[in-house]
């Protein structure tokens, strides 16, 4: 152990075991942890169901993402009981999820108002344009100051203000101050703690910081931001610290235990990898990708297309600590959609031995832009492009292309941070569900030309939840002062490809996302991609100049006459 967080040295008879729910956007564990240790003890996981109602279209159904939780729970509390624990020693637990996903649910019936909004789904592309089109000098970089991130589709604001334009049903119950909002944290929460029957409606700092409604320097809702977006403030939730009791368990099992923690996952893994100290990094391979790099107690404004986040308080007394957050949409979607979609896989796992099956891609490229571009370049109308093909071009090609796509974006990541911060990493932490792949981090490494850090212990997000449950005031079964030593390193990988290869290659990918650049809007009428005025322009003055000319023969005619 070194010295950031340690668990407490605790009584071996009463074990102190700590929860942790981590709702991603594929699935739900639930995991124990072993206070003493840092050890996982036991844990369950279930998938959660994309719903895509259209194209571009990402929802998940609130209810069967509260079921997941509780069948999570109960099926790990039996394997803990089958390991001749009790259900008494978990002394607390943490929550820790998909970040920005909206849901919005009746405060009388307990009941969703409307199906999850899940944080990739594209649908308000057009309240985006219609929001950066009433800001001074239409500039989608205009909150940053406030908010610490830009105007795109990504974030809850956006997402409730098209709940409250687009469902009849959503803006009724906020007539009716019926409306309750929030993130997948505050859902749970409210659920678990008893919904209609005393559910505590709150969140957390590091999931208020993405909605664009919390200024960041307060930590409270802002009343600029909210009445940008005209959103009344009674419908959200109230901001807490990460780490505190919000109240006790009213289901499952587990009544009556404590819910003290609360982190958006990506924050949750950089406290998972106990990154505390100012230019610490990690980076999450998920369904997206996700790289944050803690800037201490420094708000730093992005002028590289990153994200300024809260990373996490770790108390209610304490100070906020912040970040600065790197997000690639697709990365683990990207092999989920070559397994649903292509069928060229039957399960995630697979695409490394299908990808190891050639030594490269043969110059292809694949830029898995389904959901626009995200960090550095903030493109909404990019899709995704697979080039460079030709008739010896196979799947095998392709499954590595779509490992490079991750790679290469990581490394435009880096870039940014680097160019914002000065920081140059000389290794890169890693976690999440794809680092399984040995492949994919040999080739990260080649890529980065940095090595790369792999944990003993991939679930660093659920062990920063069950750390901030585990420390909070009135739990206190773990400390802060020491560092977790459970997730240890495992493997490191190191470069293995000439600077000259390196840099040949990252400029082939430029390329290729270039060319996936607004080809959501290509060819069609150009008032998406140009705006209102651009494309008006030209109309007005052929359909004036028009109108000039038979006025003046009109008048000729008269005079002459
Ligand atoms: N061996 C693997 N190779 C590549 N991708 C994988 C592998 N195992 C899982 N994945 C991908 O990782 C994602 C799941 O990781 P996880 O950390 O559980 O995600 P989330 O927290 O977003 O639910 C899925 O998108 C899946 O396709
Ligand atoms: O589901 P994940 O782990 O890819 O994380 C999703 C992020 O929180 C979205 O911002």
């Amino acid at each position: 152990m070194s010295d950031t967080a340690r668990p407490a040295a605790t009584d071996v008879d009463s074990p102190n075991l700590i929860g942790a729910v981590d709702q991603g956007t594929s699935s739900t564990r639930f995991l124990i942890f072993n206070a003493s240790t840092a050890e996982v003890v036991t844990y369950h996981q279930t998938e959660v169901r994309h719903i895509l109602p259209k194209e571009g279209w990402v929802e998940e159904d609130p209810v069967e993402i509260l079921e997941s939780v509780k069948v999570c729970i109960e099926k790990a509390t039996e394997n803990l009981v089958g390991l001749g624990f009790k259900t008494t020693d978990i002394k607390a637990l943490g929550i820790t999820n998909q970040r920005e996903t909206t849901i919005v649910w009746d405060r009388t019936t307990g009941k969703p108002l409307y199906n999850a909004i899940v944080w990739l789904d594209m649908r308000t592309a057009s309240t985006v344009q219609s929001l950066i089109r009433k800001t001074p000098g239409e500039d989608k970089d205009y909150l940053r100051g406030l908010c610490g991130l830009p105007i795109t589709t990504y974030f809850s604001a956006v997402k409730l203000r098209w709940l409250l334009d687009n469902s009849e049903v959503v803006r009724k119950a906020a007539e009716d101050g019926r409306c309750m909002f929030g993130t997948v944290d505050s859902w749970l929460v409210w659920n678990l703690t008893g919904a209609t029957d005393g559910g505590q409606h709150v969140t957390d700092v590091t999931n208020a910081s993405r909605t664009m409604l919390m200024n960041l320097s307060t930590l409270s809702w802002d009343d600029q931001l909210c009445s940008f977006f005209g959103i009344q403030k009674n419908v959200l939730p109230l901001i807490k610290s990460s780490s505190e009791i919000y109240g006790k368990m009213a289901l499952t099992s587990l009544k009556g235990v404590k819910i003290s923690g609360i982190l958006g996952d990506q924050q949750a893994a950089l406290v998972g990898q106990s990154c505390f100290k100012v230019g610490q990094a990690k980076n999450t391979y998920g369904t997206g990708c996700f790289l944050l790099y803690n800037t201490g107690f420094n708000l730093v404004e992005s002028k590289s297309g990153l994200l300024t986040t809260v990373a996490y308080q770790l108390g209610r007394n304490k100070p906020a600590v912040y970040a600065l957050e790197g997000a690639i949409a697709i990365a683990g979607a990207g092999v989920q959609w070559l397994r649903d979609n292509l069928g060229i896989i039957s399960s995630s796992a697979e695409v490394e031995t299908l990808a190891s099956e050639v030594d490269s891609t043969h110059g292809c490229y694949f830029v898995p832009a389904f959901s626009g571009l995200f960090c550095p370049y903030w493109q909404n109308d990019a899709r995704g492009i697979i080039c460079g093909l030709t008739q010896f071009t196979n799947k095998k090609h392709i499954a590595r292309a779509a490992l490079e796509a991750v790679c290469f974006q990581t490394k435009e990541l880096l870039d940014a941070m680097y160019k914002d911060s000065g920081l140059e990493l000389t290794s890169l932490r890693v976690d999440g569900g794809m680092t399984s792949n040995s492949l994919l981090m040999q080739i990260q490494a080649d890529i980065l030309g940095i090595s790369v850090v792999r944990p003993a212990m991939t679930e660093s997000t659920a062990l920063g939840a069950a750390i901030a449950a585990g420390s909070a005031e009135g739990v206190g079964v773990w400390r802060l002062e020491q560092e977790v030593s459970s997730i240890g390193t495992s493997d490191v990988f190191e470069p293995t490809i000439s600077l000259q290869e390196r840099i040949d290659r990252l400029a082939r990918w430029k390329e290729a996302v270039q060319r996936s650049m607004h080809w959501e809007t290509a060819g069609r009428s150009s008032y998406l991609r140009l705006g209102f005025w651009d494309t008006l322009a030209p109309g007005l003055y052929m359909w004036g100049s028009f109108g000039l000319m038979l006025l003046a023969k009109l008048i000729a005619k008269s005079v002459h006459r």
